[in-house]
């Protein structure tokens, strides 16, 4: 895994001049120290005073600070992301409760929307269906060789906004920038792909500023071609442990694509998989609170698509693990449909839609359980089943809850609940620094299941007092390395990891592999 980000000069050559203040892998702006400055030819291309790294941070947050509005934050996070990639990290893991929304949802799911308009330089690679038969040789511009996970979209199904079409580039761009802020991927080795089959989306078929193709989405064998295409492409350019992530892809291409994938290629489907891996670990947590195993629990779904079924099955798939029961036993605890009889002690809503659980619906949970678990997981907050402090304030306070996308801290009579935030980023950063660093081959329920695990285990004895399910965000990293070692440790034990011999300390190795934002000295 290459050099945890310090760069050592002997084995690097960097541009100079004006070429080295535009690259922005290398550029430090300010912090080019007078030796450097001599060194690189930029002297006079600078003002003449030096900043540390903190400093620039400092000014930087200072700035965006003053945008009121979320979407001119995103900009300004993007464009310094495009002019000092260490700095755009640096920022990210120092602020990180503070710029997740920014860079992710919800801010994420309005730039897609409007995409088109804060279009500035392209970021991510394009693959369209003009590219059909040439798929290797787009892959081939990209200027990175050494690849080692992609995040792949198709558009259809952003968020819960629906069919974005090419302008879903948003998402893989942001959740590889979490791999990096969150897991420690180092960014060169990661790449955003959007794959451009058209788009049933009327709106964006008549607006003469559209950036993808105007026609309607290609189905069928046209569409399984040119993913067929793409599929043998990765691997054949970045060999057969390239990680690749499946994102926002509609439901009946999203299940069908990990079914054809999945033992063929190192494949994950963040929609299915991920978060179904973060809601296992929040009932995990849950439970120690509100007592009861899994099997004691009885959960109810509103939405059956990629979320709903994929924690399904891993809840059932959990408790088979640990009663030995059937799994067709175990999925009789779980409805993914509403049937009047049943009295359910955790509600999950993954159905894309927003305001689905009302007064009524928060006040009958109440009325069946003590301590109701409510998990509004539809994203971006738009599309939450309620909000936070709807769950609170209808359950009289007594609710358990959280939310895909982040809610405030709500204050009811007098008392501070701190809603969780069930989203995926927990996981697959965590998840796929695991997978890569132990080069695994594939991906097993098995691994996802030791990422809950790993995830459960971070939230420590006085964060269940207050009724929290989820660690902070702001220990980030240290949880995606227990994870990853979770995952490796997995692997190992399953004969799926490659690298050998095995890390005696998988923690301590996870952390030695991830990439720091810390600037390195050029000489
Ligand atoms: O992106 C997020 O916040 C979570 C996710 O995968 C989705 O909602 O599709
Ligand atoms: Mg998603």
């Amino acid at each position: 895994m290459g050099n945890n980000g310090e760069v050592t000069p002997w084995n690097m050559s960097i541009s100079s001049g004006n070429v080295l203040l535009r690259d922005p892998r290398h550029n430090k702006g300010l912090a080019f120290t007078e030796k450097e400055r001599e060194a690189h030819y930029l002297n006079g291309l600078l003002p003449p005073t030096i900043a540390t790294q903190e400093l620039q941070e400092k000014k930087a947050m200072h700035i965006l600070r003053q945008y009121e509005v979320p979407l001119q934050k995103y900009i300004a996070m993007i464009d310094l992301q495009e002019r000092n990639e260490r700095l755009f990290y640096k920022l990210l893991i120092d602020n990180v409760e503070e710029l997740l929304p920014i860079v992710y949802t919800p801010t994420v799911g309005e730039a897609c929307q409007k995409f088109g308009s804060i279009f500035r330089r392209p970021q991510g690679l394009y693959i369209s269906l003009k590219d059909k038969g040439k798929v290797l040789q787009v892959l081939r511009n990209w200027p990175e060789r050494d690849i080692e996970v992609i995040v792949v979209t198709d558009g259809e199904r952003i968020l819960g906004l629906g069919d974005l079409g090419c302008q879903g580039m948003g998402i893989p761009v942001g959740k590889l920038s979490l791999y990096t802020a969150l897991g420690g991927v180092r960014p060169s080795v990661c790449l955003p792909i959007t794959i451009d089959v058209g788009t049933n989306n009327e709106k964006l078929l008549a607006d003469e500023f559209y950036i993808g193709l105007k026609q309607k989405r290609a189905r069928g064998e046209e569409y399984d071609e040119l993913l067929e295409e793409f599929m043998k492409a990765v691997k054949l350019n970045y060999g057969e442990k390239i990680l690749i992530q499946f994102e926002d892809f509609a439901n009946h291409n999203a299940f069908s694509l990990l079914n054809r994938y999945r033992n063929t290629h190192l494949v994950f489907n963040d929609d299915i998989q991920g978060t179904a891996s973060v809601v296992l670990s929040g009932l995990l947590s849950a439970f120690k609170l509100l007592g009861g195993t899994l099997s004691d629990h009885t959960f109810l779904f509103l939405g059956a698509g990629e979320a709903g079924t994929g924690i399904a099955e891993l809840i059932a798939l959990q408790i088979t693990k640990k009663t030995n029961c059937s799994i067709e036993e175990a999925r009789k605890k779980i409805w993914l449909v509403d049937s009047k009889a049943i009295k359910p002690t955790v509600l999950i809503g993954t159905s894309g839609v927003g305001r689905q659980f009302t007064q009524e619906v928060v006040e009958t949970m109440s009325s069946l359980n003590e301590k109701p678990l409510i998990m509004a997981l539809s994203n971006p907050t738009s599309q939450a089943e309620c909000t936070a402090e709807e769950a609170y304030t209808w359950s009289k306070g007594r609710a358990i809850f959280a939310s895909g996308s982040p809610f405030d801290p709500v204050t009811y009579e007098g008392k501070v609940f701190v809603p969780g935030q069930a989203n995926n980023a927990y996981i697959f950063p965590g998840f796929g620094l695991g997978l890569i660093m132990c080069g695994a081959t594939r991906v097993h329920d098995d691994l996802l299941l030791a990422a809950s695990e790993g995830l459960a285990s971070q939230v420590t004895e006085e964060e269940h007092a207050k009724g929290i399910i989820f660690p902070p965000f702001s220990c980030i990293r240290k949880i995606s390395a227990n994870i990853a070692a979770a995952v490796a440790d997995k692997a190992y034990e399953l004969g799926l990891a490659s690298l050998q011999p095995r890390p005696e300390d998988l923690v301590k190795f996870a952390e030695s592999c991830m990439y720091s934002p810390v600037y390195p000295s050029y000489r």
